[in-house]
């Protein structure tokens, strides 16, 4: 027997599809939405609502879909504070700071991995997230690469493997690039969606990332790559080229990179997303990613939190979204749909019917239509603006993800 609820006298909603209401929000005011179980099986004018089992009465209150974190590290233990404070001291940040944490997730037990990983999740259910992505990446073992991604399929929503974060410090490079590439990809592909690389000075160069994503490719994966964080490098192009999923950080960026990722949307397919790390962006004082000027050249683009101990300890997709409209000089609807359907769109999670190199068939998140997965999130506020105009304030009253309210 199928369960409804009714969420009516919602003062703003936003649905981001155009087909129901205006601006890239596809925002209505004075809106219903019904829920059939797990799933959206209404969205209109409150005056047209139907019937349901249980009525919610949002007394004005702006609604939006749950926030989509399409990039997050958090399978790990210890964090790294000294190396915080090291950085506000003026130090830079450098990738050797991951074997910090290498070392510390390799010493924790599985049921520490998972109960960190759990208290994480939920801090950023709190926060309105209700989609997660995290990547393996601090194991750089074959077992704890594999153990990494076992505890966190049984949590996320999506795993992408990181094998290539970098290369241990106990390891030989070459031999290490064909442990990735081979065996510990093969031993970690049944728990994970996709796979990473990141390329960058101090990590994995060109060639050694288009080893990786070429390997990804051969079983079927889907791909991403981190790219440009620390200064300009080959990582979009590549991604560009090998078809990616997504190309995230994007923080120095030249006019070919950003005519490579316009280019990938051109012709109606799938193209590559850019992800733009705005707490990140400031825990590392590195400059802004140019969110502006991706959109403005018809890039899609997406906005996640980069959870990790290292570059951005925090799952707050609200100061992501106030970053990105305050610095980065998006409107909030732009802002709240790169939070919401432009990281869907990062993780494939955006269409019904998407099955996953697993063959299992993923929900369609990151909007409010007839359809998707009921993952809805009530501010404490008459609009979304408010994300912004309140930077910093609790604004997240309830939260639902697939139709049960989680807070
Ligand atoms: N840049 C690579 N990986 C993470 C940082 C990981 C760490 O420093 O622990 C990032 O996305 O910023
Ligand atoms: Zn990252």
């Amino acid at each position: 027997m199928t369960h409804t609820q009714l969420i009516d006298n919602i003062g703003e909603l936003t649905t981001n599809d155009p087909s129901l209401g205006a601006g890239i929000g596809g925002r209505i005011s004075g809106a219903a939405v019904v829920i059939e179980d797990n799933r959206i099986a209404w969205v209109g004018p409150a005056s047209q609502a139907p019937a349901a089992d249980e009525r919610f009465d949002a007394a004005g209150r702006a609604l939006l879909p749950g926030w989509v974190d399409s990039h997050t590290h958090l399978v790990f233990a210890g964090d790294r504070t000294a190396e915080f404070e090291a950085r506000m001291a003026g130090e830079s940040y450098a990738a050797g700071g991951i074997n910090v944490t290498v070392a510390a997730t390799r010493a924790a037990s599985d049921e520490a991995l998972a109960a960190n990983l759990d208290r994480l999740v939920t801090e950023a259910r709190h926060g309105g997230t209700t989609t997660l992505e995290t990547k393996t990446g601090y194991g750089l073992t074959v077992a704890d690469e594999v153990r990494s991604a076992q505890i966190a399929c049984q949590i996320v929503d999506a795993v992408t493997f990181l094998g290539a974060h970098v290369v241990p410090a106990e390891a030989d490079p070459v031999d290490y690039l064909a442990l990735v590439t081979g065996p510990m990809l093969d031993a970690v592909a049944p728990y994970v969606t996709a796979v990473d690389v990141f390329c960058e000075a101090g990590a994995f160069d060109r060639a050694a990332s288009a080893r990786v994503l070429e390997a990804a490719g051969a079983r079927g994966l889907a791909t991403r790559v981190h790219g440009n964080q620390l200064g300009h490098g080959p990582g979009v192009q590549l991604a560009v080229e090998h078809g990616a999923l997504s190309v995230d950080h994007v923080g120095f960026l030249d006019d070919a990179d950003v005519a490579a990722l316009a280019d990938s949307w051109r012709g109606g397919g799938h193209g590559t997303v850019a992800t733009v790390l705005p707490a990140c962006d400031l825990s590392t004082r590195m400059p802004l990613a140019p969110a502006r000027q991706l959109l403005d050249a018809g890039v899609t683009v997406a906005i996640a939190s980069n959870g990790n101990p290292g570059t951005s300890y925090t799952s707050s997709m609200a100061f992501c979204v106030a970053t990105a409209v305050l610095q980065m000089r998006l409107t909030i609807q732009e802002a709240v749909h790169a939070a919401t359907r432009g990281g869907a769109i990062a993780l494939g999670m955006h269409e019904d019917g998407w099955l996953d190199p697993r063959g299992i068939a993923q929900p369609r998140v990151g909007v409010i239509a007839e359809g998707a997965r009921a993952d809805l999130h009530l501010l404490d506020a008459p609009a979304a603006t408010h994300l912004a105009y309140r930077p910093g304030m609790p604004l997240t009253a309830a939260v639902w993800r697939a139709g049960t309210r989680i807070v």
